[in-house]
């Protein structure tokens, strides 16, 4: 024998029930021996609530409520049967909508709704539903008969939530089959869903849940070999999959799961109402009505090993949290047992309990709905106490959730809380309280509401570790660096998510103009012209805005750009758990106690502010100094070439030549800064040199370094980019003579920086044929560190240090680095 139940939405339309009546004809085509539940068509039971409400208040519009009903069930019969039978069926479902009219009539007049007549009003939806589907089953030659659950499910008379008398209940099930299915060709009895009655006839319902639980209950007596829930969804997600797009279905789950998953908000089934098939280990199958080819989700006492150690993640999103503390509680037994007797006498249904052991204070959550009642409550219940002082103010806390990440796998497995609690945290999710069932298959935890979803997708993320990690990445700045850093990202995604396991997902750029944000990614292959259709009017505060009201896990800012504003906003990102990667130097370079603000903010956060371009383009400069530093070295000499533009220039410029044009051509490299101006000033210099040794822990301010002027006077002064390159043209003899006079010596122009003694220089040094920066060629960068540990033979680095490709790359693997730390 198999138990199928049809829900809601599986008998809600004419198109539903055509497929339910599908499905059921292929268990029959398969000779399987089945007995099939229905709930009401979607929403009448709502309306039947509404309509004893109105009936009750004297409202007499509820007839018009009835007659919506009526037609609901008299369009399936015009569409499912056919017209010659249909006038029979009519009649049948006439009989019932009076039955239910003279209730109505009486409730109206005498206006009063007793529990027992709101149970006989709500069981019209399921009488009807399955009178009409029993019809239409049979018009298709499938032998079927109506079956009122109300003779087989004998209840107490407790209306609303009846309490099953099983003895009786098995002891009718099982005559009634015997009378009617044990026979080959027998009809499919097709039983009312949720409705029970007392010993003497008084129609009760079984609360919530409660065809589910008809389901069960005659599934148990019949010692079925399945219960098939089929509903309108794929069976149980490891998430809602409106709160988190990547949840997936879970194939297994064990019945603990369920209730857990359920308890905490996963509504797909109510795993209480199943506890009969339960005790007698019958698995449920939930299943798609409209998706048969799905397997769903099997629900029993042993679900199959599985690939992760979390089974599901779900949420209750607004509670209220309340504390009761104080010293009287400390040691005194009574207190909780005094409290949760008050919560169960009062019928205050709590979510979550947590306690510390200091036992100083005990916090539980409750709906949000009843918080004023129970504070008002629990002043009064606990007056004495407040007024002695043994518990101080009862407090509540609002705007709050709880997530709940459940599996019978983290019962085997350590380090589970600590992932949680590490991905929370670099997520900037403060944790308001906690819980863990002592069944070790649940751990809940209380957060703010508006963090909720961020916190929801970087748990999924985290814990289904098949599927890759999301690194949500928003860039500023699409000239040369930026979009080269696009194509690398776009050419590389492939790659991450296979053997990183890493999605790196670009949800939102701005140049100066426009601004283009999409939560989901924007694709990178046509990024452009999304940027130039679909970009929006931009400004970085409104940019920033954005990122914030987002509120994504794992979010990355990028900025690439050379803005001076631009780094007045990373310490607010920072603040607010995102990450900054930039090659723009304007931040690391400007007053000491402003880089060492974004330092501690960033280890304050635990996010990552990272800045690796910064010197030496994709050289691994800085993470070498960092190294050394945190391996306890220390700088004694810093001897560098810091600039390519430089470099390229004099490696590049012959006398004869327009050094202009040399200068020209490096900017078309893609060498130069922004504005070259900055390259040819030493300024660009300048910064590295101080920023290299501030990362030797030197605590310097831009006018610690000096810097010996490189251009004439004239060309400093040049108010524009054109109006420097004339100037550039003007001094080309200058320049000539310049290299002229070292090439006479045998020596090089090299532009060098030092540091040494707690003092930065830099300026254009000849250097000859011994020096070990004479062989330097293109636009190479070296740099010499002479430390304690590498004092006979410095540390030398060495490789081009300007370019567009060699610059994103840089960026791309500081962005990456953040991927590998949040994971
Ligand atoms: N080119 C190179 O070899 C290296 C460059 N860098 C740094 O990379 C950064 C970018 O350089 P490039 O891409 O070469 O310059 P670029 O001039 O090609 O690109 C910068 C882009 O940023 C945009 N921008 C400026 N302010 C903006 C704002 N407030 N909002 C949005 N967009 C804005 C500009 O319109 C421009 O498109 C600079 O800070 C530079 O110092 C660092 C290492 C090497
Ligand atoms: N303009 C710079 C590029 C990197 O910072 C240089 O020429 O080195
Ligand atoms: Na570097």
């Amino acid at each position: 024998m198999q138990v199928l139940k049809f829900g809601g939405t599986s008998v809600g339309s004419v198109e539903s029930i055509k497929q339910v009546i599908q499905i059921i004809d292929s268990h029959r085509q398969n000779g399987d021996h089945i007995a099939v539940v229905f709930s009401a068509m979607g929403g009448v039971t709502n309306q039947l609530i509404e309509i004893g409400r109105m009936a009750t208040s004297g409202e007499t519009d509820y007839m018009e409520l009835v007659r919506r009903i009526e037609d609901r069930h008299f369009n399936v019969v015009k569409a499912l049967i056919p017209v010659k039978e249909q006038s029979k069926i009519f009649a049948n479902v006439r009989g019932i909508i009076n039955e239910l009219e003279d209730l109505l009539r009486g409730v109206s007049l005498i206006r009063e709704l007793t529990l027992r007549t709101h149970d006989l009003i709500t069981s019209f939806g399921e009488r009807l539903s399955t009178t009409v589907i029993t019809e239409c089953v049979k018009s298709r030659g499938i032998p079927a008969q109506y079956c009122d659950a109300r003779q087989l499910i004998k209840t107490d008379a407790q209306f609303g939530h009846a309490e099953v008398n099983y003895t009786l209940t098995n002891q009718l099930i099982q005559d009634h089959f015997a009378k009617s299915s044990d026979r080959s060709g027998a009809p499919v009895q097709m039983i009312t869903g949720f409705i029970g009655s007392t010993e003497k006839n008084e129609t009760t319902t079984l609360g919530r849940g409660g065809s589910d639980y008809t389901a069960s209950i005659i599934g148990a007596a019949l010692n079925a070999e399945v219960i098939d829930i089929w509903t309108d969804v794929n069976g149980m997600m490891t998430a809602d999959p409106r709160k988190v797009p990547n949840a997936f279905n879970i194939p297994t789950i064990t019945y603990a799961e369920a209730m857990e998953l359920s308890h905490f908000g996963a509504k797909v089934i109510y795993p209480p109402s199943l506890q009969p098939a339960f005790a007698r280990n019958i698995p449920i199958r939930v299943l798609n009505t409209f998706n048969t080819e799905h397997k769903g989700t099997v629900v029993s006492r042993t679900a199959d090993r599985r690939q992760y150690t979390i089974t599901g993640i779900s949420s209750i999103d607004d509670i209220a949290l309340v504390n009761v503390q104080g010293s009287g509680m400390i040691g005194v037994a009574g207190v909780s047992a005094k409290l949760f007797g008050i919560l169960a006498a009062h019928k205050i249904s709590v979510i979550l309990i947590s306690q510390a052991s200091s036992e100083h204070s005990i916090c539980f959550a409750i709906d949000p709905r009843g918080a004023e009642n129970v504070k008002a409550v629990l002043d009064a219940e606990f007056a004495v106490e407040i007024e002695h002082g043994h518990i101080d103010n009862i407090t509540i806390e609002r705007d709050l959730s709880v997530i709940a990440t459940v599996g019978e796998g983290m019962k085997k497995s350590s380090g589970i809380a600590g992932k949680l609690f590490s991905v929370l945290g670099k997520n900037g999710v403060n944790v308001v309280a906690v819980a863990q069932g002592s069944s070790e298959i649940n751990i809940s935890v209380v957060i703010n509401k508006n963090n909720l979803s961020k916190a929801l997708n970087s748990l999924h993320n985290i814990f289904f570790q098949s599927e890759a990690r999301v690194l949500n990445l928003y860039l500023v700045g699409t000239g040369l660096i930026g979009r080269t850093l696009l194509k690398q990202i776009f050419d590389q995604s492939e790659f991450l998510r296979s053997e990183k396991l890493l999605k790196v997902c670009v949800v939102g750029m701005t140049n100066t103009k426009k601004m283009l944000l999409d939560p989901q990614g924007v694709s990178l292959d046509d990024w452009r012209e999304r940027l130039l259709t679909e970009g929006v009017t931009t400004s970085l505060p409104a940019f920033v805005e954005r990122i914030k009201d987002y509120n994504l896990p794992n979010s990355v800012f990028i900025d690439c750009t050379s803005d001076k504003d631009i780094v007045q906003f990373y310490d607010s990102l920072l603040d607010a758990n995102i990450s900054v990667v930039t090659p723009n130097k304007v931040a690391n370079s400007g007053p000491y106690s402003e880089y060492r603000r974004l330092q501690r903010t960033a280890l304050n956060r635990g996010v990552k502010f990272l800045y690796e371009t910064n010197v030496g383009a994709g050289l691994p400069i800085i993470n070498t100094v960092q190294g050394l530093m945190t391996s306890g070295d220390r700088f004694l000499k810093i001897e560098a070439i810091l600039s390519g533009t430089l470099s390229f220039i004099f490696n590049t410029f012959r006398p004869g030549t327009s050094f202009a044009d040399v200068v020209r051509e490096a900017k078309e490299k893609g060498y130069t800064e922004p504005d070259p101006r900055d390259d040819l000033s030493g300024q660009d210099v300048a910064r590295k040199i101080l920023i290299l040794a501030r990362e030797a822990g030197f605590p310097l301010e831009p006018e610690d370094v000096t810097i010996t002027n490189l251009l004439p006077q004239s060309c400093l002064d040049a108010p524009t980019i054109p109006a420097f390159f004339e100037e550039l043209e003007r001094n080309n003899e200058y320049f000539e003579n310049l290299l002229r006079d070292a090439e006479i010596r045998g020596e090089k122009l090299r532009f060098v920086a030092s540091f040494e003694n707690n003092k930065a220089t830099i300026g254009l040094r000849p250097v000859g044929l011994d020096h070990p920066f004479y062989q330097l060629t293109g636009a190479d960068n070296i740099v010499s560190f002479t430390t304690e540990r590498y004092k006979d033979r410095p540390l030398v680095i060495k490789g081009p240090g300007a370019g567009a490709e060699v610059t994103a790359s840089g960026v791309f693997a500081d962005v990456v680095s953040i991927g590998s730390y949040l994971a």
